[in-house]
């Protein structure tokens, strides 16, 4: 079975200011299939996000290829984005992004209702009159109660009258609201007070029940969090792949000296 989304090959470098360029990711492949959980796991700057945000059509590459269904997302010389693509414009409206910090996510001037909704009207639901307010209400109810939030008088509410948790919660909602078939969270805890961690874990685990189709990419520095999410784990130390395989045995049974000090590190 070809994967959902495919990265193959990918080399990606940043300027660095008189000093050329400094290369983040060498030769790196990582794929996703349906339905599944990949986690990317490794020390800061290992090139994680780089390596994402690739795969998900947000940032170019060096060289190397990415493919959503069989059609190029990043191809060519200079990896470029193939923006009039199949696969790129599929992706776009087929995926659902969650990063670090809510508020950065969130219109401050928009209302959580608005905020969740804008996904849904900019595919064209809403706008041309193919769904009508009330189903635009029970869309974004839904999608904020998989999120673990009541909608009632969260719907009217602006981000600063948010907690960090809620306000994550409300990204969720937003990135699962028209249905993608594939999400990235880049860290999706790391901004959230500990003690509210778990919602925010237990929003996806709750999104992957109820979604058995949706692919799920996540990175995180917290092991017990893909330890409780994951298939699938891909570790990156300064941007080359380490260990790559099913959580269990990954985490189980590391080989790369790397990743059993990650694992050593995590007391799992
Ligand atoms: N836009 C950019 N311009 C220049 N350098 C960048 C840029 N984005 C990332 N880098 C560099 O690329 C390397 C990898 O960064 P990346 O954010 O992918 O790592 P990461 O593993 O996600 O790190 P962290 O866990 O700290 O978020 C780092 O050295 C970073 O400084």
């Amino acid at each position: 079975m070809n994967a959902l989304l495919s990265a193959s090959h990918i080399v990606k470098s940043f300027p660095v200011a008189g000093r050329g360029r400094q290369q983040v990711l060498f030769d790196v492949s990582a794929s996703v299939d349906a339905g599944e959980c990949l986690a990317v796991i490794g020390g800061s700057g290992s090139g994680k996000s780089t390596l994402t945000r690739i795969m998900l059509g947000l940032e170019t590459a060096d060289s190397g290829t990415v493919t959503y269904e069989g059609s190029p997302v990043v191809a060519g010389r200079g990896g470029r984005i193939a923006g009039s693509s199949e696969g790129f414009r599929a992706l776009r409206h087929e995926s659902g992004l969650v990063f670090q910090n809510p508020f950065a996510s969130l219109d401050p001037r928009w209302a959580v209702f608005r905020s969740v909704a804008e996904p849904l009207v900019l595919a064209g639901g809403a706008g041309r009159g193919n769904v009508s307010r009330a189903e635009l209400v029970e869309k974004v109810s839904k999608a904020l109660r998989t999120a673990g939030l009541e909608p009632g008088d969260m719907l009217s509410r602006r981000p600063r009258e948010l907690s960090g948790g809620q306000a994550q919660r409300v990204a969720i909602a937003r990135a699962i609201v028209a249905s993608p078939k594939v999400i990235l969270a880049d860290e999706p805890m790391s901004a959230i007070d500990v003690t509210v961690r778990v919602q925010i874990l237990d929003a996806l685990a709750a999104i992957r029940a109820e979604r058995p189709d949706m692919a799920l990419i996540i990175v995180s520095h917290d092991l017990g969090v893909v330890q409780h999410l994951a298939d699938r784990i891909l570790v990156l130390h300064n941007g080359h792949v380490v260990e790559s395989g099913p959580v269990g045995a990954v985490l189980g049974h590391p080989q790369a000296d790397y990743t059993r000090d990650l694992v050593a590190a995590a007391s799992l």
